[in-house]
């Protein structure tokens, strides 16, 4: 069974790879997921400047899911466009993740960038981390107003990476948004902004940032994910590609996103807690999980999910 995939006419070799802030940070980790079984190079989220982001802890691993509020730490933009040309002799697509701490950052680092040509550019608007300022995804005028200046700056394929939605008028809202900005791929979701995990022990909360709150990722938020990427999905009838994101723990959990409509996968907070192998686990149980269904690709099961 071959997990390769295609995304915006690249070819992925595998269909697993990290999510944004995920293991991505400085050019060593970049480097070993050059090296892993990884399908593609994510960068974390870069900013105009470096950052060092929250104070810690501001990550926490729990079972179930995580927490986070990292803060955006981050090389600055001029460091991961100074990377790209060596991450892209790994022999894998390299997408650089965009972020900014105000609207007009977005325009400046997407067209920096683009010139060192990643393989394709990831647009965040769904970080929910940098105290103050509320998620871009989640307001449609800001949303589409970014997209149109961010893509006429983008040559290559440009993405969005979209926080979770929870009401269908939201999906149909942000839908409109995407139809009108010539994106190329989703990336769906982002973690499940500020949540809050308690530790009845110590009576406290787990991380230090923002007063304990910060976004889940992992298992406990897989239900959100799959809604999303379904959603999505049938909005633009598979016409454009989605990286199903969130509550990938294994091969079965990545045939769900496949169902729901993905052409490939992101794994954050089991990447965090497994490390580096667990991209080889992931394919041997979905490789096996397809032969065992008799599909012979990832594409024989896409968006198959059957309703009742
Ligand atoms: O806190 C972060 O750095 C962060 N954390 C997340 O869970 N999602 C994001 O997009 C970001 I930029």
């Amino acid at each position: 069974i071959g997990l390769s995939t295609t995304i915006a006419g690249v070819k992925f070799p595998g269909c697993f790879m990290n999510a944004a802030g995920a293991l991505c940070v400085t050019r060593d980790e970049l480097l070993a997921l050059g090296r892993s079984k990884a399908g593609a190079i994510v960068t974390k989220s870069m900013t105009m400047e470096p950052r060092h982001g929250n104070p810690e802890p501001r990550y926490y691993g729990f079972p179930g899911g995580s927490i986070n509020s990292m803060g955006l730490p981050n090389l600055g933009y001029r460091a991961y466009a100074d990377l790209i040309p060596e991450l892209k002799r790994c022999g894998k697509p390299v997408i650089a993740s965009v972020a900014g701490l105000c609207e007009d950052d977005f325009p400046t680092i997407a067209e920096a960038i683009n010139a060192a040509q990643p393989d394709l550019i990831e647009v965040n608007l769904s970080c929910p981390n940098i105290p103050g300022k509320p998620q871009i995804g989640y307001d449609a005028e800001a949303s589409e107003r970014l997209l149109k200046r961010v893509r006429r700056v983008i040559t290559v394929p440009m993405g969005v990476k979209l926080p979770p939605y929870f009401d269908p008028a939201h999906h149909d809202a942000m839908g409109k948004v995407i139809g009108r900005c010539d994106v190329d791929f989703l990336n769906l979701i982002n973690s499940v902004g500020n949540g809050l995990v308690v530790d009845p022990e110590r009576e406290a909360v787990v991380i230090k940032p923002k007063g304990g709150f910060g976004g889940l990722g992992g298992t406990l938020i897989k239900p959100v994910a799959l809604a999303n990427v379904r959603a999505f999905y049938k909005i633009f009838q598979g016409r454009i590609p989605i990286i199903g994101t969130g509550g990938i723990v294994d091969g079965v959990d990545a045939f769900e996103h496949f169902l729901c409509g993905a052409s490939a996968v992101q794994i954050g907070t089991v990447l965090v807690e497994e490390g580096l192998e667990v991209f080889g686990r992931l394919e041997t149980e979905l490789a096996a999980l397809l032969e065992k269904k008799g599909y012979r690709a990832i594409e024989d099961c896409r968006g198959k999910l059957k309703e009742l």
